[in-house]
């Protein structure tokens, strides 16, 4: 499937809610292709969507009210998507003095994806490998300044060698241009905004076919519109940085004093008043604002796969590696596809539908020259 320019509005859900764990509930080690059932937890280990929803609503009101009230559970929001702020706050406070996000909490790791590498590979056996990799904190280091998030030489080397054995995509909320600006690789798929920019390779391997897909291509002039806005309402909040991602923009507030995170809360809360074709998404200490089309990194990678031939396929096994919140749509797609695995990028326990994990991008990069070593090794046994 190529050249595609398709636009699904999705007018029903305004905002991308933030996770809170439930006490009690957990995550159980999945086996590679598909993990057990938590009993009481409707699948997977995780409340179900629609209670989570509910109690979100509840505990933050988001999509309600109004007012401070609105502000400071966009604060709170905030606040858990930090989990290193997130443990020393909460840690010296005792249990009625934390915030409903605070309580419900655990530290429930995953099983490492280097320490179950064999596992993993067993679970391939016979089947393609598809890589998906997200760029920040996956395969660099979080920086302050998002200009300079550079991945190093030998992450570099690493990934080329990758993609000389495995289709290879990077799958990143920043724009298309400036994450292959970072990663420098021709021979690899680049779904950029995250995932509403999609092109294939320019430089053909056997691995390559040319693609493109712009989803929210209509949206291009209300996103400038939008940046310009929020450049405006952010200037005389120190530390505030606003990133045109070309059909998305982030607001970043890592360097935002937090007694005036409410100031970068209310810029993006009143220009998403304005504009209800967009709505908000969250990283890593950025908010992020985005069209409301059903489209996002799960589905930039379905759309990979098929571009790859591999739509109906069982003998495919894709791996995604990424460490933020708008990674976990990818994560439940191959879940729910029952098809190779998520890995999550954390050194922290979080709620997600990836099935391993590995701590930071150095680990990143071990288990991606095993992947290769793995791969060079069974074609060597191949010819003897
Ligand atoms: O999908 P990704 O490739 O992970 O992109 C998500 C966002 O990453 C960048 O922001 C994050 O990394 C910055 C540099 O380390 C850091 O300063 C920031 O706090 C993080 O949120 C990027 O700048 C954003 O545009 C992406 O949406």
């Amino acid at each position: 499937m190529t050249n595609q320019n398709v636009v699904v509005p999705d007018t029903k859900s305004g905002i991308s809610l933030p996770m809170v764990r439930l006490s009690g509930s957990s995550i159980f080690p999945a086996t590679a292709q598909k993990p057990p059932t938590a009993p009481g937890t409707g699948g997977g280990g995780c409340i179900s969507l629609s209670a989570k929803k509910k109690l979100l609503l509840e505990n933050l009101e988001i999509n309600g009210g109004g007012g401070a009230a609105k502000i400071n559970s966009w604060v709170d929001s905030m606040r858990a998507s930090s989990p290193t702020h997130m443990k020393s706050s909460s840690q010296s406070l005792s249990e009625d003095q934390q915030l409903p996000w605070q309580q419900h909490q655990q530290q429930i790791t995953l099983p490492s994806a280097l320490d179950n590498f064999d596992q993993i590979m067993e679970a391939s056996r016979g089947k393609q490998i598809v890589m998906f990799l997200d760029y920040d904190g996956t395969l660099s280091p979080i920086v302050d300044d998002p200009d300079r998030a550079f991945m190093s030489k030998k992450m570099r080397t690493t990934v080329r060698r990758l993609a000389t054995c495995f289709p290879t995509a990077i799958v990143s909320g920043r724009c298309r241009d400036k994450v292959y600006k970072f990663v420098r690789l021709a021979e690899l798929y680049y779904a950029g905004s995250h995932g509403m920019d999609i092109k294939g390779p320019e430089k053909g391997s056997k691995y390559t076919k040319p693609v493109i897909c712009q989803p929210a291509s209509e949206f291009l002039p209300m996103i400038d519109e939008v940046f310009k806005e929020l450049v405006a309402k952010t200037k005389l909040t120190p530390g505030a940085k606003v990133e045109n991602n070309k059909f998305c923009v982030s607001v970043h507030f890592r360097c935002v004093e937090e007694k005036k995170w409410s100031e970068v809360a209310e810029a993006v809360k009143s220009v998403l008043n304005k504009y209800p074709k967009l709505r908000l998404s969250q990283g890593r200490k950025v908010l992020e604002i985005r069209p409301t089309i059903k489209w996002d990194k799960g589905k930039a990678l379905e759309f990979l796969l098929e571009s790859l031939g591999f739509a109906n396929c069982t003998d495919v096994f894709p791996i995604y590696i990424g460490d933020d919140r708008t990674d976990e749509d990818a994560f439940k797609v191959l879940k729910e596809r029952e098809q190779g695995f998520g890995i999550l990028v954390s050194k922290v326990a979080k709620d997600t539908n990836a099935s391993y994990s590995l701590q930071e991008p150095t680990q990143v990069m071990d288990f991606l020259q095993r992947l290769v070593d793995w791969k060079k090794l069974a074609f060597q046994e191949s010819r003897m």
